[in-house]
């Protein structure tokens, strides 16, 4: 009997950006287990690109988003783990709505929690779609 293939599904994802840093957790979760990564989830049904970001800002961290745009997109398939998945991830740039306001960690099931990070000195493992782009020199932080 054939397997299965699991259907692609859309992720979208913030750089939220403070200064010269960039928001970052570390995932506990099964795609990409124990690695940093940027605040973002799923997109759900009827939900603009920048509705499922604030969204998911708010459920995961408790930040309120400010101004955001569309950076990029990746599609790729994670074959990590026994749990195989296809994703095309949306990449958000984003400010808070006030950037006083102090990340929480609402969801530890899934985070151990959230914190700035230098942009050049990001901490490791980072995810592996966020590190191919590193790697590959790719800068979220708008040209002055
Ligand atoms: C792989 C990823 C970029 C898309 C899914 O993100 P996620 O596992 O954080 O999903 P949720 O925040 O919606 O639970
Ligand atoms: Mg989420
Ligand atoms: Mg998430
Ligand atoms: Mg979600």
């Amino acid at each position: 009997m054939e397997e299965t293939q699991p259907v692609p599904r859309v992720g979208v994802v913030l750089f939220v950006l403070k200064g010269k840093s960039v928001l970052l957790g570390r995932r506990r979760a099964s795609i990409g287990e124990s690695t940093f990564a940027l605040p973002g989830g799923h997109l759900e049904f009827g939900e603009s690109f920048e509705e499922c970001g604030a969204r998911e800002l708010m459920e995961e961290t408790g930040l309120e988003m400010g101004k955001a745009d569309f950076l990029t997109v990746t599609n790729k398939v994670f074959l990590d783990k026994s749990k195989h998945c296809h994703y095309v991830i949306v990449f958000l740039r984003a400010v808070l709505a006030d950037p006083n306001q102090v990340p929480q960690n609402p969801e530890p099931d899934k985070c151990d929690g959230w914190d700035w990070y230098d942009w050049d000195n990001l901490p490791q493992p980072l995810f592996s779609t966020l590190d191919e782009m590193v790697r590959s020199g790719f800068n979220p932080f708008p040209s002055t």
